[in-house]
């Protein structure tokens, strides 16, 4: 775990010290958009683009979805970083279940960024969305790709499925501005705590909002209604993740998702969607978290459980009709 400072990767951990012992998550630097239009700098076109993304990650893997439930697989590229981010960060490291950069054979992701700014200070995250044309970032900010793949290739890929519909957007906004929070961030803020105190307060906002949602779910099928939006998505990854790990590793544990009454269904109706189960690796994702932050697991013991059938019917085909 490291940041690069002026283009250079040093090895450091969260620094938790100014802020009461509280993580803050730091706002992406990359927000460029796709276009529609030819004419502009990153015009959407097949072949031309390319996904960096950790299987592990929840908000990498909420554009991994986007791309299959848009038919994009074909159109973007995917490079799959190895699950393990130790002193270099991601690496794309063959041997450890990375696919390897597909496009210039890096070692590191931190090579990718300075790649696309020789001097940039700050962490290498992922997701990140590259440009083949211009060589450099698009974007590394999953809410805005997401947004990007849902829109930008609908005339290409002849895909007019919109998860952000006009409609619905203030409904789907409001259910954003929630879940990000308590619940995406919300699990990270109660497992990087170096404090009681801000763990508790993490704790309390993660289990007030699922409770929220878990009544929210008696009589709609998503979020936003009958209609399965982005929402939807930034929400899945995390809950998919849940019972797994953030559960034990990042002690969310007054209880399972598994004990709720209707978070469960709600899970598996997503994941059931076609080419959606393809993109959620449990190897991945318990290797990462449990063998990556040795502070929190010194041993990097991974384990084995939980046993959950993704594949059990749902039964919310008729929830809210
Ligand atoms: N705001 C970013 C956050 C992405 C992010 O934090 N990704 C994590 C992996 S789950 C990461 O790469 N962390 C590396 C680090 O913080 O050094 C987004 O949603 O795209």
């Amino acid at each position: 775990m490291g940041m690069l400072v002026d283009g250079t990767w040093q090895d450091v951990w969260y620094d938790t010290d100014k802020s009461e012992g509280r993580f803050q998550r730091e706002n992406a630097r990359f927000r460029d958009w796709l276009s529609t239009d030819s004419d502009d700098r990153f015009a959407a076109e097949p072949g031309r683009y390319h996904l960096y993304v950790s299987l592990a990650c929840p908000w990498a893997h909420r554009t991994l979805i986007m791309r299959e439930l848009k038919g994009l697989t074909g159109a973007i590229g995917v490079s799959v970083v190895s699950p393990l981010m130790l002193e270099n960060g991601w690496t794309f490291k063959r041997n450890e279940g990375s696919t390897g950069d597909q496009l210039a054979d890096r070692n590191f992701m931190h090579q990718v960024y300075t790649a696309a700014a020789p001097d940039y200070t700050g962490r290498v995250t992922v997701p990140v969305l590259w440009d083949t044309h211009h060589d450099t970032i698009v974007s590394n900010e999953s809410a805005d790709i997401l947004r990007m793949l849902n829109s930008a290739f609908n005339d290409i890929t002849g895909n007019h499925t919109d998860y952000y519909p006009a409609a619905l957007k203030d409904r789907i906004d409001a259910w954003n501005d929630r879940i990000y929070p308590a619940i995406n961030n919300g699990v990270y803020r109660a497992g990087f705590a170096t404090t009681q105190e801000a763990y508790e307060e993490a704790y309390d906002e993660v289990f007030a909002e699922l409770d929220h949602i878990d009544g929210h779910l008696a009589s709609h099928r998503y979020l936003a209604g009958d209609t399965l939006t982005e929402a939807d998505l930034r929400l899945f990854t995390t809950l998919i993740r849940f019972d797994a790990v953030y559960h034990g590793h990042f002690k969310c544990n007054r209880q399972r998702l598994a004990e709720y009454r209707r978070i469960p269904g709600y899970i598996r109706d997503i994941y059931q969607l076609p080419g959606v189960a393809g993109t959620v690796n449990f190897d991945h994702i318990k290797t990462h978290y449990y063998a990556s932050h040795t502070m929190i697991n010194p041993t990097g013991v991974v384990p084995k459980g939980p046993a959950t059938d993704f594949n059990a019917p749902h039964h919310r085909e008729s929830i809210g009709r």
